[in-house]
């Protein structure tokens, strides 16, 4: 009888762990399934008519993808393009560690998927943070196609702060005229820019040309006040609506395909915490620089006069601005608004800092230090690029050139073509780690003409690698542009900002390799340098270019591969295309 219980009791413990087991491992490891319909629609973003933007099953901007550290995404990506565009969709942000072919990069991670086609993106999120998805395919980001992805830690997991309800708002930018048209502007001869944007948009909502606080007591705003939008307007701003004395938590990412941003909110301080999904030790400050590609989540503190309102704007900064600040409102709930009875705050909106304040924006990026705790740079480089940005021209058509080559890439994806051998696909020879000493970054160039290319930085694994970013004067005229490099597949440490130019083997005795912050994206300033470490450390072809839409497809990127003989598992049709079709054809599994 006594064995009998003895073993009843064995069993039920196996039982309850198997059980625990079950429960807790479906808890911490879960498929989540999406299906995105990309397409055109019609829409008003900053509230005129007959625009049409490229949305996700008919929403714009896209779903919010929630997930938790772990989970395992199944994204079922439909091209229902009306105008036969291909497509793809980066997950700006996530390493990707695995799953290289997911990165959404066209001829580089995969085919482009053609109209009518569907894509299984599949891939784990490993580090909790503010992201978002957007288009990587031609310049379908300026036409709308992005959303947001935020990662939360894994259930029990806390945060290294506290915060009672947060708050998500992706920023973006909007031109009246269609992607069609700025592409055709882009590639023509002689060049034409694009321009600034017609509207800044939060949330997908902006108001052309018109300022909802043109009314409000010493203003001296000289557009229009905007006609009052009801909340069941397309384009009515989206309100935080809050409660006095409160923590709040608003994660902050821009998509923008030009702007550089500043944002505010009046009477509030506001601390920032992460940054691109790294922690970073907290700082006060009264607003935000943010680069197209960054993210950043800010703590506020509710503890103002709880009877009136307060302005949320974005303004521009960096170049000179022709677009009027986006304005919303933070909401005291006793300060009650309704679709009716809107309080409009009573002071004016925070001031843009003025746009050419370059060390201001300085001063800001120079703040943001890892979190104590964070994974610390390798104190020395095994492999170091110095990359020249410069505008040029080619046969007379103006583009950007990193060391002098202007990108444009080839029809088979690199994945595949580095991992199955096939020298055809691009061009073998290593590009240039360097450039002339005695190139004068203070001037147009002497000699403007560069040459296309499509040549690989090739890393071996787990190198570590250095890249100095070096900003030099534009084609012609005295300027240089604001660039946020972002890179595809890793984070790197932000190891130091310069002016002039880089002298190696002195500047960077000036590198902080004490707690530089992790990144994914990182601005480097008119006549400046920026100097970045990473280690290769994640088997794939990277991307790692310039974040301003326009900028990229003129030319301004690089090609980073390590470890690609790692790399297992690509889905056949991320390969079926160019070079790879018939290779890839000729498996009968996935396994390759
Ligand atoms: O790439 C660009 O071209 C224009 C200008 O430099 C030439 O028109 C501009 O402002 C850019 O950022």
């Amino acid at each position: 009888m006594r064995t009998i219980r003895v073993c009843w009791s064995i069993w039920l413990g196996y039982l309850i762990v198997l059980l625990s087991l079950l429960i807790g491992g479906s808890r911490s490891v879960r498929l989540r399934e999406y299906k995105f319909e990309v397409g055109y629609m019609k829409k008003k973003p900053d509230c005129i008519e007959n625009s049409y933007v490229m949305g996700i099953n008919g929403h714009f901007p896209g779903p919010t993808i929630r997930a938790h550290v772990g989970d395992t995404l199944h994204i079922s990506l439909f091209n229902n393009i009306s105008t036969n565009e291909p497509t793809s969709i980066h997950w700006h942000g996530i390493s990707q560690y695995g799953t290289p072919w997911a990165d959404g990069t066209a001829s580089i991670s995969q085919c482009a998927i053609n109209p009518g086609e569907t894509f299984h993106y599949r891939f784990t999120v490993d580090k909790a943070g503010t992201y978002f998805y957007h288009g990587h395919y031609g310049l379908q980001r300026s036409a709308g196609l992005y959303g947001s992805l935020i990662v939360d830690l894994a259930l029990g997991q806390k945060e290294p702060f506290h915060y009672h309800s947060e708050f998500n708002l992706l920023l973006s930018d909007w031109w009246h005229n269609t992607s069609f048209h700025q592409e055709l502007s882009l590639s023509s001869k002689p060049f034409q820019w694009i321009g600034e944007p017609q509207s800044l948009l939060i949330n997908g909502r902006g108001q052309y040309n018109c300022s909802m606080a043109a009314n409000t007591m010493n203003n001296n705003a000289t557009l229009p006040q905007c006609k009052f939008r009801t909340s069941d307007e397309e384009c009515a701003p989206q309100i935080l609506h809050v409660h006095p004395n409160k923590t709040y938590r608003i994660r902050i990412a821009s998509t923008t395909s030009l702007s550089s941003l500043n944002f505010a909110i009046s009477n509030h301080k506001m601390v920032v915490v992460e940054a691109d999904g790294n922690y970073v030790d907290p700082f006060e400050v009264d607003d935000i620089d943010i680069y197209s590609g960054e993210s950043y989540s800010i703590l506020i503190t509710t503890n103002q006069n709880p009877n009136n309102n307060y302005w949320i704007s974005i303004g521009v900064r960096g170049r000179k601005p022709n677009t009027p600040q986006a304005l919303t409102i933070l909401n005291y709930k006793k300060a009650s608004i309704s679709s009716s009875n809107i309080i409009i705050p009573n002071s004016p909106p925070p001031i843009t800092p003025q746009w050419n304040d370059f060390n201001r924006s300085k001063a800001f990026t120079n703040k943001i230090h890892a979190l104590m705790g964070s994974p610390k740079p390798p104190t020395h480089y095994d492999h170091r690029l110095l990359l020249l940005n410069t505008q040029n021209l080619i046969d007379g058509y103006t583009k950007w050139a990193i060391n002098n080559i202007s990108l444009v890439l080839p029809q088979t994806p690199y994945l595949g073509s580095i991992k199955f051998k096939i020298n055809a696909a691009f061009d073998r020879r290593h590009p240039s780690e360097n450039f002339s000493n005695g190139y004068d970054i203070f001037s147009p160039p002497i000699n403007p003409n560069a040459n296309f290319g499509n040549r690989v930085y090739m890393f071996n694994m787990n190198q570590v690698v250095d890249v100095i970013l070096q900003n030099a004067n534009v084609l012609s005229g005295k300027n240089s542009d604001i660039h946020p490099w972002h890179l595809h597949g890793h984070d790197f440490w932000v190891l130091g900002y310069g002016d002039g130019k880089f002298k190696q083997g002195y500047d960077e005795k000036k590198f902080n390799l004490k707690n530089p912050p992790l990144k994914n994206t990182a601005a480097v300033f008119p006549y400046g340098w920026t100097a970045l470490r990473f280690r290769a450390n994640n088997p794939g072809v990277w991307f790692f270019h310039c974040h301003i839409e326009a900028h990229l497809h003129m030319g301004m990127g690089v090609i980073f591969a390590e470890g690609v003989q790692l790399v297992k598992g690509i889905p056949k049709q991320a390969l079926a295309c160019g070079l790879t079709k018939k290779i890839i054809m000729s498996f009968n599994t996935t396994n390759n």
